[in-house]
């Protein structure tokens, strides 16, 4: 009989901090149900670095969604305990920290800022104060060994930053500042130079032994060197285990076997082992007995391990400990765990206020969307006021006034909306990432992100507003003015609210940027100016009274040309004796002023509501039942 491979156990006091038994998962294909996981029995505990081995759709990332409670359907039997109990949604989505495989993070935020974000929102006000907060940031990157590049930006595609090891090692950092219990990546090493690779499993092993963290993680094909820094390797081919025990002794366990190693790296040799050759029927055939053999031994090991006489003293014995415990249907389990959105664990105020900072800094660093918005708007304002300088009473600028009129309109909508949605969609899968972990109330990121874009909006249009207003001569008067005023903020304020909606009824960019310009200009069509309001089919007049364009414009030429004394030139047959005569023949005298303002302020009120029923609805984490 061979030797049991000694455990890790000692580590971390008697009970497992993760320990399954007996799991089955099953998910739906074409083909019928599928069995992706058979009888996978095993436990990590406190301070070990254990990784999961096996070759490309052995089911590694199956096996650690299965155990992080981030399977997204189908069906799972058996038992998974943490702690030594049932897995409580809440507890256990506080207690463990996942590292995806991509490291969706803010490319314009610092590393420092990326960590000091993480701390300030996972991390309970009530329990640690903002210096603790800020030591544990001090501490991780000095484990991490970041802090040279503390005011380096995380990068990405545009621009610049930290390197790919460095990027790893910081998304690393983000979960460690929340105090997990349970650290879980997934292939950690992917996309890094075999040096980079190596330096985040070192480093993730450090802080597994420092910490006294269990640290799971799925790994491709690691160096030799790398297969020396774990304390455990699972091993898995076709769903099924054909080791779980310390790295150490893989091989003398696969040579007792009748596998000695060949060629320098166990990683590799053990890829290989547990591979199907499917280069021929054959091969297919000899590999497939192989690995059903290795699977047959390594049950049998932990059979007889799990018997009294031979359990002293082994890991095995500890595993297979858990393997005989009754399984059960733990689909209900699975699904909550997938579904629950953490209760997030500070008040929604600070939450709001930190997200409004990290967002503040993100906008203001957009210098591309700061800049053009307002080189675009000066640009206007004096190309409008060449356009229509210091109009007069005459006939000719009735066409003038409603032309610059429905011009601030434009401009109020269609520079805005574009560039907000393109920033908002591209946040989208960090949004995703940081729900999923539960690390802020939808409302507070809501809230914080359109407040970040305000200034930015409202500043430059307001100078380009003053000037084409005072240039143009427009009716000289302070309460007209500020009325003018009120009514294009509420339209911005409704064109944020409308570019938020937009950017959360597709995952596509190519789909909403489409699609927005289109509603904008059913706008332009509904919004009075050019098609006579009242002139409209009946079928369709109705449209008019939710299009935001109609409101602002309703309300801007009513101030304008309400109290206004025309001229008529000597030889002008029909002319308007008046503004109020330009109203009656444009329709736009029947909503007053304060109507028009009210109704557009509930209109923008309704694309922040849309907006914010979409955001919930596109983030939120769904499961799919067998
Ligand atoms: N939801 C699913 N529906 C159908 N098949 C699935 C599903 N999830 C996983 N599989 C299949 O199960 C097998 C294991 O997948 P898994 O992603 O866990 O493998 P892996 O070991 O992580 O592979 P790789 O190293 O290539 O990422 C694969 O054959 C995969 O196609």
């Amino acid at each position: 009989m061979m030797a049991c491979p000694s455990s890790g156990k000692e580590a971390g006091g008697d009970t497992p901090v993760l320990s399954w038994s007996g799991l089955d998962y099953d998910v739906k294909t074409r083909d019928g149900v599928r069995r992706i996981l058979h009888g996978i029995s095993g436990s990590v505990w406190a301070g070990e670095l254990v990784a999961i081995m096996g070759s490309s759709g052995a089911g590694k990332t199956t096996l650690l969604n299965v155990l992080s409670g981030r399977v997204q359907g189908g069906r799972l039997h058996g038992d998974i305990r943490f702690m030594g109990a049932r897995r409580d949604p809440h507890s256990f989505k506080r207690m463990l920290a996942f590292v995806e495989q991509d490291d969706m993070m803010y490319p314009s935020l610092t590393v420092e800022e990326t960590l000091r974000a993480s701390a300030q929102l996972r991390l309970p006000d009530a329990k640690y104060s903002r210096a603790e907060k800020e030591a544990r940031v001090e501490e991780a990157m000095r484990q991490l060994r970041l802090s040279h590049v503390r005011d380096t930006a995380i990068g990405g595609h545009a621009a610049r930053g930290v390197s790919g090891g460095e990027r790893k090692r910081v998304s690393i950092g983000a979960a460690l500042v929340t105090d997990p219990a349970l650290l879980v990546l997934d292939e950690p090493s992917s996309g890094l130079d075999s040096s980079s690779a190596e330096m985040v499993v070192a480093l993730t092993r450090q802080m597994a032994h420092r910490r006294n963290l269990c640290t799971l993680m799925t790994i491709h094909q690691p160096s030799a060197e790398m297969v020396a820094l774990f304390d455990k390797l699972i091993l898995l081919a076709q769903g099924k285990l054909v080791y779980m025990g310390p790295a150490a002794q893989a091989l003398p366990y696969f040579e007792g076997l009748g596998h000695p190693l060949v060629g320098p790296n166990p990683a590799s040799f053990f890829i290989d082992l547990t591979t199907i050759d499917f280069t021929s029927s054959e091969a297919t055939h000899k590999s497939e007995a192989r690995v059903q053999a290795l699977v047959d031994s390594f049950a049998t090991l932990r059979q007889d391990a799990a018997q009294p006489e031979h359990s002293a003293g082994s890991s095995i014995a500890a595993d297979s400990g858990a393997a005989n415990r009754a399984g059960s249907d733990i689909t209900r389990e699975a699904a909550d765990l997938a579904l629950l959105e953490p209760t997030a664990p500070n008040s929604w105020l600070c939450e709001m206020l930190v997200l409004l900072r990290r967002d503040w800094t993100m906008t203001t660093r957009n210098r591309a969307f700061i800049s053009g918005l307002t080189a675009l708007y000066m640009a206007m304002m004096v190309f409008a006021s060449f356009v229509f300088f210091q109009l007069k009473r005459d006939q000719q600028s009735v066409q003038n006034r409603i032309g610059a009129l429905f011009m601030l309109v434009l401009l109020a909508a269609y520079p805005v909306t574009m560039p907000i949605i393109t920033v908002v969609m591209a946040g989208r899968p960090v949004l995703r990432r940081e729900r999923s972990g539960g690390m802020y109330r939808m409302s507070a990121y809501f809230a914080a992100r359109a407040l970040s874009f305000y200034p930015i909006v409202f500043v430059p249009y307001v100078a380009m507003f003053s000037g084409i207003y005072f240039v143009s001569h427009m009716q000289y008067d302070a309460a007209r003015f500020f009325v003018a005023l009120g009514a294009l903020s509420v339209l911005l304020f409704s064109s944020v609210g409308f570019a938020f909606a937009m950017a959360f009824i597709s995952d596509r960019i190519e789909v909403v940027l489409s699609v927005a310009p289109v509603i904008l200009a059913i706008f332009m069509l509904f919004s009075g100016n050019i098609s006579n309001a009242r002139a409209i089919t009946p079928v369709l007049r109705w449209i008019r009274f939710v299009c935001t364009f109609f409101y602002s414009y309703a309300a801007l030429v009513q101030n304008e040309f309400d109290g206004l004394v025309l001229l008529c030139g000597p030889g002008e047959a029909a002319c308007y004796a008046t503004g109020r005569d330009v109203l009656a023949a444009l329709g736009f005298d029947r909503l007053p002023v304060r109507v028009c303002v009210a109704a557009n302020l509930a209109l923008g009120a309704g694309f922040y509501v849309i907006a914010y029923g979409l955001l919930r609805w596109a983030a939120k984490p769904r499961y799919l039942w067998l």
